[in-house]
């Protein structure tokens, strides 16, 4: 089977979310709900997820979240604090990392997978300014799984956009855009089905 028997043509119209300093642009669905349900199945079972730790004022932070970081090769890292090594990925999710970089036309070479069981499980404001990422690289995030809100804030205006990421989506963040905006995954008291995104990123290796 082929990529193209598995993924339905994303020929909706993308526009620009951010009304300056970046560009974020929500594909929709990319992936029919069968083929996404699959991946989700996958992912849940198949990656090697950890409790994330970061590095807060010197103080460590376990986060609720699970994640997972894959790459080409088994290269280091850094990331809250902590240098880490990522995990050669899987074949699915080099397929996944080649649909991705159909709609997004740029190249990824790692991915990381973030992982939250339920609506007490989300990202705070930040953004992936990471030294080890390409300097205004892109970042392609898919979703799998349970709806969630996703807001980006102005770093000076203080500004918001939000939007809501559906099962099998693309949001693609590029160029200035983490200089200049942060984002956040708010945690919600909704009763939301678990969710895993994986965010394709461009690392200096
Ligand atoms: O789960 C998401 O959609 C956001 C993840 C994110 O912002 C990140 O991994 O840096
Ligand atoms: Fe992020």
């Amino acid at each position: 089977m082929t990529n193209s028997d598995l993924f339905e043509n994303d020929d909706m119209k993308v526009i620009n979310l951010l009304p300056q300093d970046g560009a974020a642009y929500y594909h929709g669905k990319i992936l029919d709900a069968s083929t996404a349900d699959m991946y989700l199945n996958k992912c849940i079972n198949e990656l090697s997820w950890e409790h994330d730790r970061a590095l807060i004022y010197g103080k460590e932070i376990v986060t609720k979240r699970k994640m997972a970081w894959y790459a080409d090769e088994p290269v280091k890292y850094s990331y809250s604090g902590y240098t880490k090594t990522a995990l050669v990925w899987p074949d699915f999710l080099r397929d996944m990392n080649q649909l991705v970089e159909s709609h997004c036309g740029d190249a990824f070479n790692s991915c990381l997978c973030n992982f939250y069981s339920s609506g007490d499980e989300g990202m705070s404001w930040h953004s992936d300014a990471e030294k080890d990422l390409v300097e205004k690289g892109s970042i392609g995030a898919l979703t799998l799984g349970g709806e969630r809100k996703f807001s980006f804030k102005h770093k000076v205006t203080g500004e918001s956009v939000s939007l809501t990421l559906e099962h099998g989506s693309l949001l693609i963040m590029k160029g200035a855009t983490q200089k200049n905006w942060l984002h956040s995954l708010p945690k919600t008291k909704k009763d939301i089905e678990p969710r895993v995104s994986l965010t394709f990123r461009q690392m200096r290796f």
